[in-house]
């Protein structure tokens, strides 16, 4: 489902590599987790296959389904199923969040030539997905975001996310901020995505969150590249001995 080769990226302001020659692959059915010490480029790597601007990729491709996604903007990808989970989910002051989702799925319905979803049936799926992930149905009625808590914030990127039912999930630290019992109700939001059509990555610090949402595969990612793959117990590993050994050996 997600396949990246070769990728080199560059911050566009600056020219500093961020991305130097970074291989992942990740099958539909699967969720893969990529860790990584701070700065190592996991988020940078989540806004390049998000297709924002502030990158430039360089070097090698991501294919999506076989296709490469490079020339397609961020909206062409999220109707194509892409879609990420911010860690610092941004604050759209004047847009209830209701209005927001509304239109967010009605335009993948309209690129997919689907009607717009009559507002009942809307509501039902709203209701539903917020009850799932236990947020009071009257939050969405504020604008998105604003004045949210970080937990908030991450659940709100969680329901964003069951209603889209994106093909392809990156989740960029969404355990960070979370609660104890908002971490269980979170994970188990995305343990209900996991499908044979969906391919899922977790960018996270902890094992802990992986404890919740068990891996099929695990990825270190350092200074811009996979340095070492592996499965759940390379994460256990990590947690008990750090990142110096993993680095040793790739060095
Ligand atoms: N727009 C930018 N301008 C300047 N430096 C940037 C920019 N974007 C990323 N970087 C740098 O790129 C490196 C990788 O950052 P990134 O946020 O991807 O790391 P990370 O692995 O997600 O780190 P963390 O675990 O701390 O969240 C960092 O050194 C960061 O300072």
């Amino acid at each position: 489902m997600l396949e990246i080769k070769n990728l080199h990226a560059r911050i566009v302001d600056d020219g500093t590599e961020i991305i130097r020659g970074l291989n992942l692959t990740v099958n539909a059915g699967e969720v893969a987790a990529i860790m990584g010490p701070n700065g190592s480029g996991k988020s940078t790597l989540s806004y390049i296959l998000a297709g924002r601007e502030d990158y430039e990729v360089t070097e090698g491709d991501i294919l999506y389904n076989g296709q490469s996604i490079l020339e397609m903007d961020p909206a062409e990808r999220a109707t194509a199923g892409i879609f990420l989970a911010f860690q610092y989910p941004m604050e759209i002051p004047g847009v209830a969040t209701m209005e927001f989702l509304k239109v967010a799925m009605n335009e993948q319905r309209k690129a997919r030539g689907e009607e717009p979803l009559k507002v009942p049936e809307f509501l039902k799926r709203v209701k539903e997905a917020a009850a799932s992930l236990s947020m009071d149905i009257n939050m969405l009625k504020r604008p998105l975001n604003v004045g949210f808590s970080g937990g908030e914030k991450k659940r709100a990127e969680i329901l964003q996310m069951k209603l889209l039912e994106p093909k392809l999930c990156v989740l960029d630290e969404t355990d960070s901020g979370l609660d104890i019992d908002a971490l269980k109700i979170v994970s188990d939001g995305v343990n209900a995505l996991r499908s044979p059509e969906r391919a899922i990555v977790v960018i996270t610090h902890y094992q802990r969150l992986l404890e919740h949402i068990v891996p099929d595969s695990v990825h270190v990612l350092y200074k811009g590249q996979v340095i070492k793959s592996g499965d759940k117990s390379l994460a256990l590993d990590l947690e008990a001995n750090g990142y110096a050994g993993v680095i040793g050996e790739a060095a």
